[in-house]
């Protein structure tokens, strides 16, 4: 179950919707403790169930042979018990489902302590946390508290109902002993028999704070699984109110021209953006109506004030940001960057029936960087993990198992054993050896590192290790490896000095990958063909809020009908 939750949530982007648009609180909790309370507890309760109806049957016989209103009582007697039992304890399913919540929210509190180390450190906040821990631990305390109260108010009950009941047995059938009517090893029968089908009858009473915690945890699962499953099967929105991201194969149906022509450079085009009009979810207009296309080797750099949607523009085109109008098509070239092996359901794909270029909401689970093309985010992404692992990430995967043949042989069930990276899947992109490895490191002058550290399978604490220019640089030489065809490139060198920022730029444009790069300095117009500016909207005005200027130039790019 934990495999089958953990493929969910990372499948579509669920996770990066669920923190961004904050559905649900701490679904990390929700896999870990959830499920594992979840599993454990179905299974003592059914074995419960099993051993209560055994029991029931068993000593049903004995009772009623012995005498049969005592069966009716006893029954009668736990039927006002469950009653009573779930009128005293019906706030306890909230109760608990709170201090789920509660507890985790605490502990995800330290674990941004602990992430964010360096920036507490700095800024001297030590006192402003510790507030804002007590403050959750003291949330979490109080409702233990009601928690506690409401279970002690219950136990109260549960006690007298366990033992209020007791002297029965033996008293109804102590005086047909005296009468002669049984014998005396008879009432202690009765009285065995009796608690045996009391306890039976009781199961809700005895185990209410149980079933009460069982349930919040069903109902935090539940939900979890609902926005699991919406996610996984949206897409029949209204395409005009949404942006539309398209993958399209250029060998394989190449876009006919209006007059139905066949386009002379069409191989040569990477993306293509129609009338696309980015809006924040509140719908404030953030770029109107913006056109272009991006051939091979036509660096676009996109400028404009801070919060303008420089980002926002990069989020849509990698499929994060839907608010808005218009179609962003990507080509990729047939055959160059094959399908992955395996689809988002575990099956191999049947290549021949995926059409690239239909809009579902399947097509984003396909691995972007399958299709040669790469985004570096503002902040760069250091995985928990060693160097080697760091510079492979996320086209190739290196797992100590992962190159063992069988489940068998390595001693791991088989749904434990790796899955594969969705992303390693270009059959010509073989993976890098540790030489290819270094040499990265040398050409984006992160040489230094390895001598450091030792070798490429140490392990560290990578973003506090590395100075954040070394990671950019780092994330530089993970593209480097990668070879894709486009890379869109967020502030992905803000941390550089120019120098450094001039060679990485030197580097990926060697290696034939075409950029687009959001930036605020001037020094990387030098890198750059066009300058895409956005400037801040007029809410009334329906103008286009950016324009394109031609810098460095090549008149090739003109020719081919590129602004
Ligand atoms: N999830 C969101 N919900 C609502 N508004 C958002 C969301 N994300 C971003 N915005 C808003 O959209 C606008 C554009 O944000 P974006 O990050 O694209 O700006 P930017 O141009 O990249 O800015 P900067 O140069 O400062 O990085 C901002 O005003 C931001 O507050």
């Amino acid at each position: 179950m934990t495999k089958y939750y953990m493929e969910r949530y990372l499948e579509n982007q669920t996770f990066y919707k669920i923190q961004s648009q904050s559905i649900i609180d701490n679904p990390d909790q929700r896999i870990v403790d959830d499920l594992s309370s979840f599993t454990g507890t179905a299974l003592s309760f059914s074995l419960t169930l099993f051993n209560a109806a055994v029991d029931l049957i068993s000593f049903s016989n004995i009772l009623f042979g012995i005498y049969p209103p005592l069966f009716v009582v006893l029954l009668i007697y736990s039927i006002g018990g469950t009653a009573i039992s779930v009128f005293l304890g019906r706030g306890l399913v909230t109760l608990n489902f709170l201090q789920e919540k509660k507890e985790a929210d605490f502990r995800y509190g330290l674990v941004r302590v602990r992430e964010n180390s360096e920036s507490i450190a700095f800024y001297g906040g030590e006192g402003n946390e510790m507030q804002l821990l007590l403050q959750r631990f003291r949330s979490a305390f109080e409702n233990l508290t009601q928690l506690l109260i409401a279970s002690r108010n219950l136990e109260f009950f549960t006690s007298g109902y366990r033992y209020l009941i007791q002297i029965l047995p033996a008293a109804v059938v102590a005086p047909m002993y005296f009468s002669g009517k049984i014998e005396f090893g008879v009432i202690n029968q009765s009285v065995s028999a009796f608690n045996h089908i009391l306890g039976d009858f009781s199961l809700i009473v005895y185990q209410f704070q149980a079933i009460s915690a069982f349930s919040a945890v069903i109902d935090r699962l539940g939900e979890f699984d609902d926005i699991l499953d919406r996610s996984s099967s949206k897409g029949v929105s209204d395409p005009s109110e949404e942006i539309r991201v398209v993958y399209h194969s250029v060998r394989s149906s190449p876009v006919l021209e209006s007059n139905g022509s066949m386009p002379k450079d069409v191989h040569q085009k990477l993306l293509d953006i129609e009338n696309l009009t980015l809006q924040t979810p509140s719908k404030a207009t953030l770029v109107r109506d913006l056109s272009l296309a991006i051939n091979e080797k036509d660096h676009l750099l996109v400028m404009g004030p801070s919060g303008s949607g420089k980002t926002s523009l990069l989020r849509a085109m990698a499929g994060l940001w839907s608010t808005g109008r218009g179609t962003i098509t990507f080509y990729v070239k047939d055959g160059e960057y094959p399908l992955p092996s395996i689809s988002s359901d575990g099956n191999p794909p049947e290549v021949s029936t995926v059409h690239y270029d239909m809009h579902e909401e399947l097509e984003r689970t396909i691995n972007r960087n399958s299709r040669g093309i790469f985004f570096l985010p503002q902040r760069p992404y250091m995985v928990l993990g060693t160097l080697r692992q760091q510079l492979l990430y996320p086209t190739w995967a290196e797992d100590a198992i992962a190159n063992l043949e069988s489940p068998k042989a390595s001693g791991l069930l088989p749904f434990l054993m790796p899955v594969p990276v969705s992303g390693n899947v270009s059959k010509k992109l073989a993976k890098p050896t540790t030489d290819d490895l270094i040499q990265v490191l040398e050409n984006v002058r992160l040489g230094y590192i390895l001598s450091r550290i030792g070798s490429l399978d140490s392990t560290c604490e990578w973003s506090s290790v590395l100075s954040l220019g070394e990671q950019q640089r780092l994330a530089f030489a993970r593209l480097l490896l990668s070879k894709p065809k486009l890379v869109l490139l967020d502030e992905s060198t803000s941390a550089l000095d120019e120098a450094n920022e001039a060679h990485l730029y030197q580097q990926i444009r060697a290696a034939g990958i075409t950029y687009i790069s959001v930036g605020h300095r001037n020094t990387i117009k030098d890198y750059h063909n066009r300058i895409l500016h956005i400037s801040a909207t007029d809410p009334d005005s329906t103008q286009q809020n950016w324009h394109i200027d031609l810098v460095n130039y090549d008149i090739d790019l003109v020719n081919r009908d590129t602004v």
